[in-house]
């Protein structure tokens, strides 16, 4: 959560990730579910290559549920198998595995017809940070933390989890970079509380997340602050909330970082409901 990503960072993240590829047989593409797209790392395909993969739509639990839905239409389209999960709860690990089996049903049908035993699926997770891969990892291993060393082609010993009989994962996910440099993905990684508050202005963050409340979801913005209609000057409706909520310095004037900061606080503690922040019909 507190990376700084610099050129060489993100080569050694690449090469990191890069490095495992060839120890796994799919890769499990972490994102969250309330920005599918922003939440990706921008060189995913290319740093995968044509690694199997399966998208894993994480903290779908925040997300709106008919977007998430939209998502999985749309990354199935892209011809990726797509699964909406939540870490958290464990909501969805079951069906992690039955998804990988049936991506690599050919592959497997292929080995057993050379007569190769068959092995469990190797599997490593990767996203940028807060995707929650930590907590999949530890949702997924219980305690079945397995140290092989024996596994052929490893030089270094890799510490796999094993998952049911089915499924072995690598133990330290593959930690890549957003596509941070544009400003809106930029907002919604702060929204969603990927990246630092500090590297963007507080009350950028505060008004993106309003003007989308008001743009998608206008009925939770007004029952929230009690308004009966939004003003479209900003001020006015920071004006509108804080006096509302009572967000006032010493002298009853309104604090404008108080409002900001109760604004940032509400979506990103679900106090308008489950949010996704970008929808499928904006793809180009
Ligand atoms: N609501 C909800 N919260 C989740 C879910 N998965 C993870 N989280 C929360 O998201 C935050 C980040 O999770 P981590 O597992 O630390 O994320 P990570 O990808 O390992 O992060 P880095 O170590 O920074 O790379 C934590 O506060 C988790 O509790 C989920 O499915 N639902």
């Amino acid at each position: 959560m507190t990376i700084q990503w610099f050129p060489g960072h993100m080569a050694k993240a690449r090469r990191q990730v890069t490095e495992k590829l060839k120890l796994v047989d799919i890769i499990f593409e972490l994102v969250d579910a309330r920005i599918p797209q922003s939440s990706r790392n921008p060189m995913i395909d290319e740093i995968i290559q044509h690694k199997p993969r399966i998208v894993l739509l994480n903290k779908a639990d925040m997300a709106d549920k008919e977007r998430t839905k939209e998502w999985i239409s749309y990354f199935k389209k892209q011809g990726i198998q797509a699964l909406a999960i939540n870490s958290h709860a464990g909501v969805g690990m079951k069906e992690i595995t039955a998804l990988a089996k049936e991506v690599l049903a050919e592959k497997f049908d292929r080995m057993k017809a050379k007569g190769i035993r068959p092995r469990a699926i190797r599997a490593m997770i990767v996203g940028i940070p807060n995707a929650g891969k930590s907590t999949l990892i530890n949702r997924l291993a219980k305690k079945n933390i397995a140290k092989t060393g024996n596994t052929p082609g490893v030089t270094k010993a890799q510490q796999w989890i094993k998952v049911g009989k089915e499924l072995e994962l690598l133990d330290t996910p593959g930690i890549l970079w957003p596509k941070f440099e544009d400003q809106e993905v930029g907002l919604k990684l702060a929204l969603t509380g990927a990246i630092k508050d500090t590297i963007l202005n507080l009350q950028d963050i505060a008004i993106f997340g309003l003007r989308f409340l008001e743009k998608e979801y206008p009925e939770r913005l007004k029952e929230r602050y009690q308004l009966e209609t939004i003003p479209e000057d900003t001020v006015e409706l920071f004006d509108r909330i804080g006096t509302f909520r009572g967000a006032l310095s010493g002298g009853g004037v309104i604090d404008y970082d108080k409002v900001t900061e109760l604004i940032i606080r509400d979506i990103r503690g679900e106090k308008f409901g489950p949010l996704t922040f970008e929808k499928t019909e904006d793809m180009q």
